[in-house]
This record gives C-alpha cells, sequence and structure tokens, in this order.
C-alpha cells in the first residue's frame, strides 16, 4: 500500500471550530494527510474571545502523545497553544523522541487579545523549544515577543526571521505579515535564503484561525513529504484561499474556511 502521510497537532481546542485542534484537523483533512491530536488545554472560546480554559495536567498530556506515537507513524507534526512552562518542559523531553519535522506556531495572544500562555513561559519557549523546531511561525507582535525588536516593515521581518534561526537556533523561521498594512507578505528564511511569500491583502475581519491553519498546512505538506520551501509556499496559497473562502459566523471575527461557500462568504 502507498504510505499515508500521518500529521500530529498538539494544541488547545477552539469549540467554535475556528482555531486551535479543530482548525488543524480540518486542514490535514483537506489536504488528504490523516490527521491526529494531543489537546493540552480545552477552551471556551467564541468569535469574540476566550471565556474560559481548563488545562489538562502534563502527565495527561504525556500519555495522550505516547498512544499516539506508540501506535501510528508520526510524519510531521506543530504546536500550537502551550499554555504553561510545566507543559514546555514535558514537550522538550518528548519532542526529539518523534523523528519527523516540527511545526513550531508560538501562539502568545488570540487575536481577541486574550492570551493563551502564561508570560513566564515565553523565553522557555523561544529557549527551549524554538531550537527544536524545523520551522517557526510567528506573527508581528510573536516575532517581537520572541526577538526583542520593533517590526514595522518587511526589513524588519526579515531580520526577525534571520535571528530566529541565526541567534535562537530554529531550523527556518515564516514570520507572518497579516498584523501589517498593504500586501499579506510573509518572510521565510531557510537558514540560507530570504524568500518573500506574498498575497493581495484580502479585506475581511473573518480571520479567525489563520496562524492555525496556515501552519497545519506547512505540517499537512511536510508530511507529504515536500521540501520546505515548497510547504511553505504551498501553505501560503492554502490560507489565502481560506481566507477568501472565510465565513461572517458569530459576532466577532469569523473563522477562514476550507472550501468556497455557495451561500454568504465574505468573499463569495
Ligand atoms: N486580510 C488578509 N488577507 C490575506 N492574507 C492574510 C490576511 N490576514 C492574514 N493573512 C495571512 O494569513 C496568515 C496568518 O497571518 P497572521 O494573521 O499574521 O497570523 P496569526 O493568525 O497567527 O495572527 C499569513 O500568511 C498572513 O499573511
Ligand atoms: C486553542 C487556540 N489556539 C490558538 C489560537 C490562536 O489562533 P490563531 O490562528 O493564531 O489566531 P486567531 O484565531 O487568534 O486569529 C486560538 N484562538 N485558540
Amino acid at each position: 500500500m502507498k504510505r499515508v502521510p500521518c500529521a500530529l497537532t498538539i494544541a488547545g481546542t477552539d469549540p467554535t471550530g475556528g482555531a486551535g485542534i479543530q482548525a488543524d484537523l480540518k486542514t490535514f483533512q483537506e489536504l488528504q494527510v490523516y490527521g491526529m491530536s494531543v489537546i493540552t488545554s480545552v477552551l471556551a472560546q467564541n468569535t469574540t474571545g476566550v471565556q474560559d480554559v481548563v488545562h489538562h495536567s502534563t502527565a495527561f498530556i504525556g500519555r495522550q502523545l505516547d498512544s499516539v506515537t506508540e501506535d501510528i507513524p508520526v510524519h510531521a507534526f506543530k504546536t500550537g497553544m502551550i499554555a504553561s512552562l510545566d507543559m514546555m518542559e514535558l514537550l522538550t523531553r518528548k519532542i526529539p523522541e518523534i523523528k519527523a519535522p516540527y511545526v513550531l506556531d508560538p501562539v502568545m495572544i488570540a487575536t481577541s487579545g486574550d492570551a493563551l500562555i502564561d508570560p513566564d513561559a515565553r523565553a522557555f519557549l523561544r529557549d527551549r523549544l524554538l531550537p527544536l523546531a524545523s520551522i517557526v511561525t510567528p506573527n508581528i507582535p510573536e516575532a517581537e515577543s520572541l526577538t526583542g525588536g520593533t517590526i514595522t516593515t518587511t526589513a524588519d521581518m526579515e531580520e526577525a526571521a534571520v535571528a530566529l534561526v541565526n541567534l535562537y537556533g530554529a531550523g527556518a523561521a515564516l514570520v507572518k505579515g497579516g498584523h501589517l498594512r498593504g500586501e499579506a507578505v510573509d518572510i521565510l528564511y531557510d537558514g540560507e535564503k530570504l524568500y518573500a511569500l506574498s498575497a493581495d491583502r484580502i479585506e475581511t475581519t473573518n480571520t479567525h484561525g489563520t496562524g492555525c491553519t496556515l501552519s497545519a498546512a506547512i505540517t499537512a505538506y511536510l508530511a507529504q513529504g515536500l521540501p520546505l520551501y515548497e510547504a511553505a509556499r504551498k501553505a501560503k496559497d492554502y490560507i489565502t484561499a481560506a481566507i477568501r473562502h472565510s465565513l461572517p459566523l458569530g459576532k466577532g471575527n469569523g473563522p477562514t474556511n476550507h472550501w468556497a461557500p455557495r451561500i454568504g462568504g465574505s468573499q463569495a
């Protein structure tokens, strides 16, 4: 039988389906990759923000991870919301055992402004998780927090991407430009070359889950065996289409969507 690409996400949940584990699994499915998940935190959240959160114990997160990895091959994996220092410590021990490309989405703050990780875990994420990553995918505020610089231009994004690889030890960095104005330009640095991945900016407020969906798409393409640049380039096309097909659902920022809607949609 042909190899079935299998991808794993280690992240928190979104019951409205726009971000977190749910967005990741939808993306894996859409890209014809077998999707698996380890849940770190269960959130009560929607398009307007986060209402509540329950964190799983590190022991239980470890048990979930063992259940997956002892049974089914993982061809690529990603981490999203890892709320605490304890969870990060567990993952620094477990991740090297998974011999597959690792996409680190350094989730810190939701679009709604809600903090998703303990502020005291940020330095640990940078110093201990980042060096394990094949690629890290910060948005502008996350890249500023990780590098300590201010980012307002693509030149600043390039500088941050290079620092994340050369100073902090990530295998590659994709600094996402969704929070700037003008064209939606993301900067990829693979340790040798800088690339600008650009797309037209889509006029919509329905951007809930864009970062999760992009990093899940990179993970899916890596699980399929694509080289890093190809995976990032195709994932950029995927997220652009998902924003184009985003849905005006909920009272806040609606979710990205993976198929062209027949009814509604912000750009239908
Ligand atoms: N309005 C938009 N039009 C087109 N692409 C966008 C738009 N907003 C974000 N993107 C793209 O979506 C992806 C996620 O970016 P960003 O919003 O910066 O991350 P996050 O969701 O983690 O805050 C990036 O590829 C970014 O360029
Ligand atoms: C459980 C969970 N993880 C991550 C996020 C943040 O999602 P992201 O795609 O980075 O961006 P927004 O949804 O905030 O636009 C989340 N909300 N929940």
